[in-house]
C-alpha cells in the first residue's frame, strides 16, 4: 500500500473503504475513504487517522515513506471514530507522539474514547504550532458537526486540512478533483452536506467567514477526493447550501400500500412539472431517505404523503419525517397528502410533523378516502397549479 504525494513532503496515507454501503445510517453507494495526511518536516506530523479496521492500511502507507515511530505529532481534527479510531494503534507504535486536539471539547472527547494515558497537546482557537519549515494553525469549527471539530491550516503550503467539511463519501483510486468526474464528486459533496452538515448552516456561514480570509490553493478533507482545481467551486457551493433558501424546485416524498397515495403523488408531481418547477419523486419503499435529503437541500417545495395504517402514518414516512426534522432545513413550503379508509389520521400527523419542522404550510392537507377519482385528481392538479401562482404573487 503506497502513500500518495499531495504536495512536496506531504502525503495522503489514508484508507479506501470500497465496500461500505451504510455509514451510520447514511447510504454510501460509492463507498468511502478515510483520509489521513503525513507531513515530513522537523517534526513529523500525522493529520488524523482512519477508522479502526483500516489501521494496518494506514501504517503500511506511512511506512512507505517513513518509519511510523518517527511521528512526533498526531493532529486529531475530530474525535469521531472514522478519524480517531486508529489512534490507539498509532500510539502503540509512535510512543513519543503527542496528540494535538481542540480544547476543551477535543480533549474531553478523546479521553472519553481512549483514556488519558496518552500525551495530549490541547490547542485553543487561533493557536499555531511550528513543525519546522511549516506552521499549523488550528481553527475551531464547533458543531461542524461535533463540538470538538477543528480544521488545520498550513499557510506556507496554502493547504487546509478541513476534516469533514468539504468531504464526500466516494471510494476511488484517484485522489484529486481534477482526476475524478466533477459531477459525481459534487453530487457526493452535496449528499454529504445535506446529511451531515445541513443542520449547522449558521455555523458553516461563520466558518466560511474565517475560511474566506485564508489563502488556500488546496483543501484536503478527511473523506473523498482532495480539492485543488475546484476549490472555488466547493467553497461557493457551501456558501449557497448554507444560505438554506432555495428559490425553486419541488420534492414529492411518499409511501403507499395500494397505490392511492401514489396516484396523488404523481398528480402533484405532474402539476409542478406543468408549472415549470423541477420535481423529484421518491417512493420511500424504494429510495433511502439519505438519498432524498440532497434534493430537499435545493428545493423550495416539499410534499409528503402517507396513507393511514392502524390510525397512523406508514413507518417509512414517520422515519423520513423524523430524519428531516433533525436536519432542520429552513425556508421551505410544504404540505401533506394521502389516502385513507375511515379515520385518516395519517394525513394530519404528517401535516403536524411538517409544521414541527418549521415549514410554511402552503396548502391545506389533501385527504382522499380510498381510491381517488379522476375528478378528485383533477382538483388536486388545479390546486397545485394555483399554489404556484399564489405563492409567486
Ligand atoms: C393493514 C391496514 C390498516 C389500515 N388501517 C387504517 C386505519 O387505521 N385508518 C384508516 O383510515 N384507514 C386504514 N386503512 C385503509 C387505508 O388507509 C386505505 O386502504 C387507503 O386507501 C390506502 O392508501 P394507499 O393505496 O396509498 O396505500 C388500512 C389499510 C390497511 C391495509
Amino acid at each position: 500500500m503506497k502513500a500518495i504525494q499531495v504536495k512536496e513532503n506531504i502525503y495522503w496515507v489514508g484508507a479506501i473503504d470500497w465496500s461500505v454501503r451504510n455509514f451510520h445510517g447514511y447510504t454510501t453507494n460509492r463507498g468511502a475513504t478515510y483520509n489521513a495526511y503525513l507531513i515530513l518536516d522537523e517534526k513529523v506530523t500525522l493529520i488524523d487517522t482512519v477508522k479502526e479496521p483500516f489501521k494496518e492500511e494506514l501504517l503500511e502507507r506511512i511506512s512507505d515513506i517513513i518509519d511510523p515511530e518517527k511521528i512526533d505529532y498526531v493532529v486529531s481534527n475530530h474525535v469521531e471514530m472514522d478519524h480517531s479510531g486508529s489512534i490507539p494503534r498509532i500510539m502503540e507504535v509512535c510512543k513519543n507522539a503527542e496528540i494535538v486536539t481542540s480544547y476543551p471539547s477535543g480533549l474531553k472527547g478523546l479521553t472519553a474514547h481512549y483514556g488519558n494515558s496518552y500525551r495530549y497537546k490541547p490547542v485553543k482557537a487561533g493557536e499555531s504550532l511550528s513543525i519546522g519549515k511549516r506552521t499549523l494553525s488550528f481553527v475551531p469549527t464547533p458543531m461542524l458537526h461535533w463540538p470538538d471539530n477543528m480544521v488545520t491550516y498550513c499557510p506556507e503550503e496554502k493547504l487546509l486540512f478541513s476534516n469533514d467539511a468539504f468531504g464526500q463519501h466516494y471510494a476511488s483510486s484517484e485522489r484529486f478533483d481534477d482526476e475524478s468526474p466533477q459531477s459525481v464528486v459534487m453530487e457526493e459533496a452535496k449528499k454529504y452536506y445535506a446529511n451531515i452538515i445541513m443542520l449547522y448552516g449558521k455555523q458553516v456561514q461563520g466558518a466560511m467567514q474565517v475560511v474566506n480570509t485564508l489563502d488556500i490553493d488546496m483543501i484536503a478533507p478527511s473523506h473523498g477526493i482532495i480539492w485543488r482545481s475546484h476549490v472555488k467551486d466547493i467553497l461557493s457551493a457551501y456558501q449557497t447550501w448554507s444560505n438554506n433558501n432555495p428559490e425553486t424546485g419541488a420534492v414529492v416524498v411518499f409511501d403507499s400500500m395500494w397505490h392511492s397515495t401514489e396516484m396523488i403523488a404523481k398528480t402533484i408531481a405532474e402539476a409542478f412539472t406543468e408549472k415549470g418547477i423541477s420535481v423529484k419523486f421518491f417512493d420511500l419503499k424504494e429510495i433511502h431517505m439519505s438519498d432524498i435529503v440532497p434534493y430537499i437541500l435545493t428545493s423550495k417545495y416539499i410534499a409528503v404523503g402517507s396513507p393511514t395504517l392502524n390510525n397512523g402514518m406508514l413507518p417509512t414516512v414517520a422515519a423520513f419525517l423524523c430524519y428531516l426534522k433533525g436536519l432542520s432545513p429552513k425556508n421551505r413550503k410544504a404540505f401533506a397528502f394521502g389516502s385513507y379508509g375511515w379515520g385518516g389520521q395519517s394525513i394530519g400527523q404528517v401535516e403536524a410533523e411538517l409544521k414541527a419542522c418549521g415549514f410554511d404550510l402552503c396548502l391545506d392537507a389533501i385527504k382522499i378516502p380510498y381510491i381517488p377519482s379522476k375528478e378528485q385528481l383533477n382538483e388536486i392538479h388545479d390546486k397545485i397549479i394555483r399554489l404556484d401562482s399564489e405563492t409567486e404573487n
